[in-house]
């Protein structure tokens, strides 16, 4: 800007100190700052005369980004690459402010000798960015959770098995699992109505995923509508009785007034039980289905009970 004529430098400088984004001028051979505009004051509340050299930018950079800002920029200017960092800023009274610092570098004869830049303000995108972080994850652990009961849902369901039954194969361990179904629900909607079915549900939901029986590895789901499902990692099929049986016994005692249709006067569940030590030849399918055969018979042998089979490496099916 020096070999301009007077007239255009008082120009080119007025337009430079007037933009948002902060101008600055590096000697690259002392690391002295030669120039940074004076908005700079505005944004950290730095004196622009406090800027004397490249260890005062670094020094007023974030800790956590400190290191690898300093580390690109020096390497990147060295071999004369153009290049940005996104860091936050400490400001004159302690705060920190997200910035992007975007730098040409300049060279004479293959050598590094200045930088400029520009500095913009990114606080405001970056809080964006965070919100739509924050929202995402939300979003991700919605997807995960049934709407109506807010308990897993289906998916994880499909995930944890999965998981469950690959642990169960390797380490050689027993794996049960639980197909609970609310008893005459169909009633209980029809004379009720489809809001206080969609409450009971909510209901029967917390009671059991708060069941004082379930270990830190068990899990339970909304597997759809009316029935639910118990991953129990690592159980046997006596426990695993014991514990489907505490389950059954928790809804009934929540003493949900049912319209009764022969059952009980209240809501209660029936159960499916399965357990497994699973080997190559077994298959998830195959073994979901008979506990799901089990529920079938704990509804035709009266409902409000627990049915289990065993594999044939445990026990007999019943
Ligand atoms: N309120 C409500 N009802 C649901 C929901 N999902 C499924 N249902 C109802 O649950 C009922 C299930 O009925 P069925 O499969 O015939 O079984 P049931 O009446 O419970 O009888 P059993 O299982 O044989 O004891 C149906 O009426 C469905 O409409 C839901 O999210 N909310």
């Amino acid at each position: 800007m020096g070999q301009l004529p007077p007239e255009q430098y008082g120009l080119y400088k007025t337009l430079l100190e007037s933009t948002k984004a902060i101008p600055w001028k590096l000697n690259w051979i002392t690391k002295e700052f030669e120039y940074i505009g004076p908005q700079i004051e505005a944004l950290l509340g730095w004196r622009q005369d406090s800027w004397k050299t490249a260890q005062d930018w670094i020094d007023r950079i974030h800790r956590d980004e400190r290191e690898d800002t300093a580390n690109l920029c020096i390497t990147q200017s060295d071999c004369g690459i153009d290049h940005e960092a996104d860091y936050r800023a400490l400001t004159a009274s302690g705060g920190y402010v997200w910035v992007r610092d975007v730098v040409h570098v300049i060279r004479e004869d293959g050598v590094t000798t200045a930088l400029v830049g520009f500095i913009f303000d990114i606080s405001e995108r970056k809080k964006m960015e965070d919100v739509l972080l924050r929202l995402n994850k939300q979003l991700a652990a919605l997807s995960f959770h049934d709407g109506l009961t807010g308990i897993a849902n289906r998916r994880m369901y499909d995930r944890s098995i999965q998981v469950a039954w690959a642990q169960a194969q390797n380490n050689r361990t027993p794996l049960s699992l639980a197909i609970l179904d609310v008893d005459h629900f169909k009633h209980y909607n029809d004379k009720n109505g489809h809001a206080a079915g969609d409450e009971c549900l909510c209901q029967v939901a917390n009671a059991l995923n708060n069941c004082a029986a379930m270990r830190p590895t068990d899990m339970i789901a909304r597997y759809g509508g009316e029935e639910f499902v118990l991953i129990l990692p690592n159980t046997g099929p006596e426990e695993a009785v014991d514990i489907a049986e505490t389950f059954r016994r928790l809804v009934a005692n929540q003493r949900i007034p049912h319209p009764g249709v022969g059952v009980a006067d209240v809501v209660t569940v029936s159960v499916g039980l399965n357990t497994i030590i699973p080997g190559e030849e077994d298959s998830l399918q195959a073994f979901f289905e008979v506990a799901d055969r089990m529920l079938y018979r704990a509804k035709s042998n009266g409902r409000n009970r627990v049915e289990c089979a065993g594999s044939k490496r445990i026990f007999a099916i019943n």
